[in-house]
């Protein structure tokens, strides 16, 4: 590929599909997949994120409420509001938004979610069930990432991966998905010596480091995928502050295709995120006693 040409790897589109697909399978289960949405407190990126989610899972005709906690909530009932949820059959997924306030601790409400309606893929049955390669709910943003490889043509078998960054919602998960596919999967972290060398041996480049244009264009080999999986806003002149990733934007002069920031990785979250509120949905209706095949109706 000609330097500085790199294919745009954009989400809009590979997120179109995703909820497209998410709703025609909605509409055939006999009634909309349910979403409890909570949030805890009024962080303004997470206003703004289970906003976004409620008004998608209402364009692909999922149901959702938004479980608005006051910032003095506390564990206990936190952890009575997702037990209240688990109980009730009209539920599909819960979602819990994160960050959580400082004062509480996201491990035991993960630990609370009901792994068949966990619909983050956080709960310790499906982050196990995702590296033994099993059936189990998957976390959004890594599924949306493999979601959007493939909708733009990406190979995975195969392919050196690096992934940078090894958080329990991005890095450690797309490694096992990775994985899962048949790549080589590197993990590269802030304790890695000569990150620079590591990284120049992708062909595929998977960056959730949280840090502003980590990646440099001396540290991509010429011809890689690059996935920038960070979100910053950046202040501007104006003001209002920009978006920009953990990718420096002259990698596309590198690179032979790179996701954008905005408008890459980002809306493939939301999108997988209701396709798993579905796939919840279709194995609690599979699971269901019917009527005609349970012993009390057979005469
Ligand atoms: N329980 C969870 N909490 C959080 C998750 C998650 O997957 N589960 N991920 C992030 C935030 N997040 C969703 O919750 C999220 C982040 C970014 C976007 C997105 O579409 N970004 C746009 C830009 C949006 C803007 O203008 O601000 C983009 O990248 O194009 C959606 C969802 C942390 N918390």
């Amino acid at each position: 590929m000609t330097p500085g040409t790199a294919r745009v790897l954009g989400g809009p589109p590979a997120a179109a599909a995703l909820l497209t697909e998410a709703g025609r399978r909605a509409g055939r289960l006999p009634r909309p997949p349910h979403l409890a949405l909570v949030r805890v407190g009024e962080d303004p990126a997470s206003v703004s994120y289970v906003r976004g989610k409620a008004q998608k899972a209402a364009e692909v005709g999922l149901s959702s409420h938004v479980h608005a906690l006051p910032e003095a909530t506390t564990q206990a009932e936190l952890l009575a509001l997702v037990e209240t949820l688990n109980a009730d059959p009209a539920v599909n997924g819960i979602l819990v938004q994160l960050p959580l306030p400082a004062h509480l601790n996201p491990e035991p409400v993960l630990l609370a979610l009901d792994p068949a309606k966990d619909v983050d893929g956080l709960h310790p049955a499906n982050t196990g069930a995702l590296w033994n390669n099993h059936a189990g709910l998957r976390p959004c943003t890594p599924a949306g990432i493999m979601a959007l490889l493939a909708h733009h043509g990406v190979t995975v078998a195969g392919q050196r991966t690096v992934v940078v960054g090894r958080s329990a919602l991005v890095g450690r998960p797309v490694a096992g998905l990775l994985l899962n596919a048949d790549a080589t999967v590197t993990v590269a972290h802030r304790a890695t010596p000569d990150l620079g060398a590591v990284t120049r041996e992708a062909d595929l480049l998977i960056v959730a480091a949280g840090q502003v244009h980590l990646i440099t264009p001396d540290m991509v080999r010429p011809g890689a995928v690059v996935v920038d999986v960070g979100i910053h806003r950046v202040p501007t002149e104006s003001g209002k502050g920009r978006l920009t990733g953990d990718v420096h934007p002259d990698v596309a002069q590198v690179a032979a295709a790179l996701t954008p920031v905005p408008g890459g990785v980002g809306p493939m979250t939301v999108a997988q995120l209701l396709m798993n509120t579905v796939i919840a949905a279709e194995r609690q209706h599979a699971r269901a006693p019917h009527p005609e095949v349970s012993g009390e109706h057979v005469r």
